[in-house]
């Protein structure tokens, strides 16, 4: 009789940086053609993401009913993009209404699996209660953390540690971090800085996330380890599970998953561009799918770029306080006459909406990445050794740029924060150094390439040898399995 596959259960937040590298994962872990994988989200997330999937896949994509009115959220709405902040937290306590809906399709599985259980559960950092699901059931579950390792120790120590408010000093020492070296106060965003353990954002954050962190059988981290050692410790020290860097999982180039804005360009033009563009000569600015800068800060910016005289692709999103899902307007965002400018002397291409990112960081005219440093970002543009200018805006940002700056020399800070007021001069100053032939240019070249020959050596999957995130990666799986023929026919009533 033939064997039936095992199935892997993947339920990643509503985001797109959460929802790129668990698809990436899922790609990943559909190659070794063993597995059953059930994909897991709401139905628009789903809609699109079938639509982005190539036809031979064999990813089952499963829809969870999910309803954004009920929750004060505008109507459709069911992923963070172009969602104002005031609404994180309504976008967050309706996450938690997904829980009834997945026991009940977990229970659906087992049932159309003659009673087999899955093998395992991956589910997202945000979405703590999947623990208690896969608890329920018995399954074995892993949290996947789509952060650095470093940035999230950074993270969830701040958070476990509070209050901050009365912090004498402006830098101080994490606690149970020491390794992390200090943090300022202007690397916590202000509703971390304000947090007393009673608000809002401490009480989501300690008691639906991070509780349920330590009490997963293992957290898989979308990092290496040779190159995040420190942080991945922190969570080996403090939780005293299994912790499985499998990373970097990440789009390759050419690939079209999308599942909340278009494409504000199609890949071709986009490639036709940079192929005009000398070798390395290239600036690209984006800011993620999530966050956006000031009004002021995105006329300094443009100043900048047009002042530098480099060549630069730019992610134009509406600044803060604006209509998130508004067309590009140059007129009212930019300095007078800027789009027309750029456009003619060939050197900027302003893209509204979405770019192809990973394509435009692994093609050849690239040199530097002015990010915020998300870390798909920061994982993708290390993936093809392209050095960073970081500007972090909120959260886990910080705390990367402070990985990438001072653990691994690819990344310089230009400024911090969406409420820091910058000038066009210093941003100029950070680009040149970066781009040119400076000491410190050609240092982090050498770095990013540096780190690219580890990244390249840890997924490699070949005959006689196997990196370590691919060797995790067997591991993790080989665990679950274990622990699942271990418990298999102990289905909960
Ligand atoms: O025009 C765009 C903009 C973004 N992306 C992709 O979208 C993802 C964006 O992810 P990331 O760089 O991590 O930024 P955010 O969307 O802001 O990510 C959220 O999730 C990350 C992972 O948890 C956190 O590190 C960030 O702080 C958090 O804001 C990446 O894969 C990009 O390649 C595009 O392809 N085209």
């Amino acid at each position: 009789m033939a064997q039936t596959k095992e199935n892997i259960v993947m339920f990643p937040f509503m985001a797109q940086g959460h929802i790129n590298p668990f698809l990436s994962l899922a790609r990943r872990i559909e190659k070794a053609n063993k597995y059953i994988i059930t994909f897991v989200n709401t139905p628009l997330n789903i809609k699109k993401l079938r639509s982005s999937l190539p036809q031979n896949s064999s990813i089952h994509l499963i829809e969870l009913p999910f309803s954004s009115l009920d929750f004060g959220l505008p109507p459709n709405t069911e992923n963070v993009e172009s969602l104002p902040d005031h609404l994180f937290y309504n976008f967050f306590q309706a996450s938690l209404s997904l829980k009834p809906h997945f026991g009940k399709l977990i229970s659906n599985l087992i049932n159309q699996q003659n009673g087999q259980k899955p093998m395992c559960i991956i589910s997202d950092m945000l979405l703590g209660w999947c623990e208690e699901i896969a608890q329920e059931f018995g399954i074995y579950q892993a949290m996947f953390i789509s952060s650095s390792g470093f940035a999230s120790a950074c993270y969830y120590s701040l958070w476990m540690n509070l209050p901050h408010q009365s912090t004498d000093s402006d830098e101080f020492m994490l606690p149970d971090f020491p390794e992390g070296s200090t943090i300022h106060v202007t690397q916590m965003e202000e509703v971390l800085r304000a947090a007393d353990g009673t608000d809002i954002a401490s009480v989501f954050l300690r008691e639906e996330l991070f509780c349920h962190w330590g009490k997963a059988d293992g957290i898989l981290f979308n990092t290496v380890e040779e190159i995040d050692k420190t942080g991945l410790m922190y969570f080996r020290r403090k939780f005293g599970r299994k912790v499985w860097p499998i990373g970097p999982v990440i789009l390759s180039p050419g690939s079209q998953a999308r599942t909340g804005r278009d494409f504000g360009i199609s890949q071709e033009e986009c490639k036709n561009w940079l192929d005009e563009k000398p070798s390395c000569s290239v600036l690209y600015v984006s800011f993620g799918s999530q966050y956006t800068l000031s009004a002021s800060n995105m006329i300094q910016l443009a100043m900048a770029l047009e002042g530098c005289g480099k060549n630069f692709i730019w992610v134009v999103r509406p600044p803060l306080c604006s209509d998130s899902n508004s067309e590009l307007k140059a007129n009212a965002w930019l300095p007078e006459g800027f789009e027309e400018r750029i456009k003619e002397s060939g050197c900027g291409l302003l893209v509204c909406k979405w770019a192809p990112q990973v394509d435009i960081l692994s093609h050849k005219s690239l040199s530097a990445f002015l990010s915020h440093c998300g870390w798909n970002s920061a994982i993708e543009s290390l993936s093809h050794g392209v050095p960073m200018i970081g500007w972090p805006l909120v959260a886990d940002q910080f705390y990367n740029v402070k990985f990438l700056e001072e653990q691994i020399g690819a990344c310089v800070e230009v400024a911090r924060g969406r409420s820091c007021e910058v000038f066009h001069e210093e941003l100029v100053a950070k680009i040149e150094m970066v781009m040119n032939e400076t000491e410190k240019g050609k240092e982090m070249r050498k770095k990013a390439w540096e780190v690219k020959e580890i990244i390249d050596n840890a997924i490699k999957d070949e005959e006689n040898f196997k990196g370590s995130s691919m060797e995790t990666m067997d591991q993790f799986l080989d665990a679950a399995l274990k622990l699942n023929g271990e418990n298999k026919g102990e289905t909960p009533n």
